[in-house]
Formats: C-alpha cells, sequence, structure tokens
C-alpha cells in the first residue's frame, strides 16, 4: 500500500470547537448542590474513550465526595481487549477501583446487574456523612452527555422493577437538561436515584480529546461540523490500520482525504444536493454533509467493528 498518511491530526479552525453551551454550567452548579443529599455517585463513561471521556471537573467538585462507580458503558462499541489496560491506567492515575462495563441496549448484561449491589455496598460502609438518619439510599448518576447516564437508569430499574422507561432516552447530546426529580429504582431497601443533564468540561484539554468526544456524539454534531468530526474519523481509522471504511465509502483504496471519500461515496449512492447558479440553472452537487452524518452514524452502531479511540492513550 502506497498511501501516506497524515502523523497528527490539525484543525484549521480551533474556534470550532464550541462545545460548552450554556445549559452545562447551570448543570453542574445544580449537582454540587444536590451532593449533599446523596449517598453515592455513579459516574457513566462511554467505554470508547475511558481515558479521555471523563470530564476533569466531575473529580474535584463532584465524585471524589462521595463512595464512587465508575460505568463504561457502551462495552458492545468497545474494544475490551484493552481492558486491563484501561483498568490499571484508571487504578493508577485516578485513584477509582470499582469500575463496570455496561451494555444497557441488552436487557441481561450482567454488568448493569452489578452495579445496584456495588452502589448499596459502598453506601453500607461508608458513614453516610449528614444522611445517616435517613432510611432510604440516593444515588446521583453523572457523566458527560450521551453515554447512557438515562439508559443505564431505565436498565436498572427495569431490571429490579420490572418498569418500563422512567428517564428519557435520545440519539444526540443533551436530552437531559436538568437534574430531575428522584425516581425509585427498589423498594427495598428504597432506593432513588437521580438522573442529571451530561456536562463536559468547558475547557477541553487539547483538540484531539474534543474529537474524540464529538466522534462518540457527547456533543451535537453541528457545534463542531460533521465534516471535521468524519476526518477526525479518517484519521484515526488510518492511524489503526483499520481500512473496512473503504469499502463502505466505495473508495478504491485507503485515502487520507475525507473530502474525496465522501464525494465517492454520495456519488456512488446518489446523494446529492441541488442548488441554483447565478443563471438560473439547477447544479448538483455531492452531499458531503449528508455523506459525513451517515459515515458517523456507521461507526456509532458498530459497523467498522469495536473500537478504542483511546488507544495512543494507554
Ligand atoms: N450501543 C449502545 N448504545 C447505548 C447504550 N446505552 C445507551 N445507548 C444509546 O446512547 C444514546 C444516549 O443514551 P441516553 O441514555 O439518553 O444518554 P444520556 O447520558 O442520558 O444523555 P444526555 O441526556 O444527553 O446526557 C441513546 O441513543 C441510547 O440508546 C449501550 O450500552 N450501547
Amino acid at each position: 500500500m502506497t498511501t501516506k498518511f497524515r502523523e497528527s491530526f490539525k484543525i484549521v479552525d480551533k474556534a470550532l470547537l464550541r462545545w460548552f453551551p450554556g445549559h452545562m454550567g447551570k448543570g453542574m452548579k445544580q449537582m454540587q448542590q444536590k451532593l449533599k443529599s446523596v449517598d453515592c455517585i455513579i459516574e457513566v463513561h462511554d467505554a470508547r474513550i475511558p481515558i479521555s471521556g471523563r470530564n476533569p471537573d466531575f473529580k474535584y467538585s463532584i465524585s471524589g465526595l462521595r463512595p464512587h462507580i465508575l460505568v463504561l458503558n457502551k462495552m458492545d462499541l468497545a474494544d475490551l481487549s484493552y481492558k486491563q489496560r484501561i483498568e490499571d491506567k484508571i487504578k493508577v492515575n485516578q485513584n477509582i477501583s470499582n469500575i463496570i462495563y455496561t451494555n444497557c441496549k441488552d436487557s441481561l448484561c450482567p454488568g448493569v446487574k452489578q452495579v445496584m449491589p456495588t452502589a448499596l455496598n459502598l453506601i453500607k460502609n461508608s458513614n453516610r456523612f449528614n444522611r445517616s438518619e435517613n432510611c432510604d439510599y440516593r444515588i446521583m448518576v453523572i457523566g458527560v452527555p450521551n453515554v447512557g447516564k438515562s439508559s443505564l437508569i431505565n436498565a436498572i430499574r427495569s431490571n429490579i422493577l420490572g418498569r418500563k422507561k422512567a428517564a428519557p432516552v435520545g440519539g444526540v447530546a443533551g436530552i437531559t437538561r436538568a437534574v430531575q426529580h428522584q425516581i425509585k429504582i427498589s423498594h427495598n431497601p428504597l432506593v432513588y436515584v437521580l438522573d442529571t443533564p451530561g456536562v463536559l468540561s468547558p475547557t477541553i484539554i487539547n483538540v484531539e480529546t474534543g474529537l474524540k468526544l464529538a466522534v462518540c456524539a457527547t456533543l451535537q454534531d453541528h457545534l463542531v461540523g460533521e465534516e471535521i468530526i468524519a476526518d477526525y474519523l479518517l484519521y484515526w481509522f488510518n492511524k489503526n490500520k483499520n481500512f473496512d471504511y473503504v469499502t463502505y465509502l466505495n473508495c478504491d483504496e485507503p485515502t487520507d482525504d475525507i473530502r474525496i471519500a465522501l464525494a465517492k461515496a454520495a456519488i456512488y449512492r446518489q446523494s446529492s444536493i441541488k442548488y441554483r447558479d447565478l443563471s438560473g440553472s439547477y447544479i448538483y452537487r455531492p452531499d458531503l454533509q449528508g455523506m459525513a452524518r451517515n459515515f458517523l452514524n456507521a461507526y456509532r452502531t458498530g459497523v467498522f467493528g469495536k473500537t478504542l479511540l483511546d488507544n495512543d492513550l494507554l
């Protein structure tokens, strides 16, 4: 293979990465206010970005202050051959020892069943701070947007109480906009859960971290731009010698040029945008943005297999 790939990912306009919509700051404040009324924190991450996906602000303002479980969700999309290295890294660098992998789309997932007993055990072994008089237990579920916080609550509730959805779930980031009313997930012991809005850090360490978060749909695509996110994904695939995209995008061979790849795919699928030129005639152009969206959706639904976007950080 003769194609020479980029060795690093450069983004021309860093201002394009505007990832902190106003409601996130508000969400963080609400969580801090609720902290004194909870016994345990469940922090949910996307298992494809277990290192870069975490909001570092949680460590100082929320999760370090109560018994804490880290749930790595969407394990069905993550390359778990790195599992041991991930756990070692998180244990050493972040001092987190309760790590559970889940797939909230699978009602039989053992990880989902493990979350509640682990939380109850941690609570029983803690001093419960100002809540020792309270008979009910309260757990707050936190994380960056779209990682499956509401799905996890629904899956646990359905396992224990056999009830249907209580927390709204959606495919785009930002479905939960404020700290929700408590949701009962167990009668005996009496356990309530608080769902919270996904919160990203206002300052992302570097562009690649931001783009990994974007690839995993933790912020709405239009805030960064579908083509930029697709370009990062293409860069990552090439860097990791994962060339499954070649067939999917109807390319003849691996390429480092996202516009060429998207154009080929759009032409093959007859996906075009119609617009008028100055003379009033219609002109058709390959729909690059639509194809970028399609490429990202394919990745997000596992068409290119299981991946670990953070493999360079282990
Ligand atoms: N493949 C896969 N998808 C999941 C899993 N868990 C949740 N999802 C999907 O991820 C998307 C986001 O799920 P939510 O439960 O709404 O996530 P959230 O963290 O509450 O989202 P916000 O309210 O935006 O913060 C939905 O499309 C879910 O169906 C999982 O384990 N695997």
